[in-house]
């Protein structure tokens, strides 16, 4: 199902473990800013929505998506959080380095999971355009900060 057919928002808080007790890193991209902070509010209103508590929230900032990976691991190593949202925003411009920078976002950060342990959420958009972007951050198709508060919260307490 591509996202133009799923609300990237909707989430059935019946269904969602109670997030009191639980602590979140938040690592965000500053790379596409507008976007990246539409993300974070996303994934903090879902949260505290899902009973999360302010003071468990942490967030650091990294220049690009490609420091997500070094940033969620560090943020895991000090900070020991129960799981973590790698947030960012990639926009292909006119060479290949968006394929780059995207790859080796999604393969670090997958790589953060099986070597940490810990739920590390991949809230990283690759768009093809600033409107796509927009539309996933908080736009018509709902928010992708959302959908990886859900995931963080769910990955936190399995099998637990
Ligand atoms: N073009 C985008 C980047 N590029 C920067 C890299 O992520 C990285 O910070 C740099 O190569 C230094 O290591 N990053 C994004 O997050 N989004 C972009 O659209
Ligand atoms: C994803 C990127 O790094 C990209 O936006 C940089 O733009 P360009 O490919 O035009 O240098």
């Amino acid at each position: 199902m591509a996202t133009e057919n799923k609300n990237l928002s909707a989430y059935d808080k019946s269904t969602i473990p109670n997030a009191a007790q639980l602590r979140f890193g938040i690592v965000v991209s500053e790379w596409n800013p507008t976007i990246t902070e539409g993300l974070y509010s996303g994934a903090v209103e879902a949260l505290l929505d899902c009973g999360a508590q302010v003071g468990n929230i942490i967030r650091w900032n990294v220049p690009g998506s490609f420091e997500l990976v070094l940033g969620s691991q560090r943020m895991i190593e000090t900070q020991k959080p129960d799981a973590v949202i790698a947030i960012g925003s990639v926009i292909q411009g006119e060479t290949k380095h968006f394929d780059f920078v995207c790859s080796a976002a999604a393969q670090g950060i997958k790589d953060v999971n099986l070597k940490t342990g810990v739920p590390t959420i991949f809230c990283v958009l690759t768009d093809n355009t600033m409107q796509q972007a927009i539309d996933r951050s908080g736009g018509k198709h709902g928010n992708k900060g959302a959908e990886a508060a859900i995931a963080a919260i769910k990955m936190a307490v399995l099998g637990k």
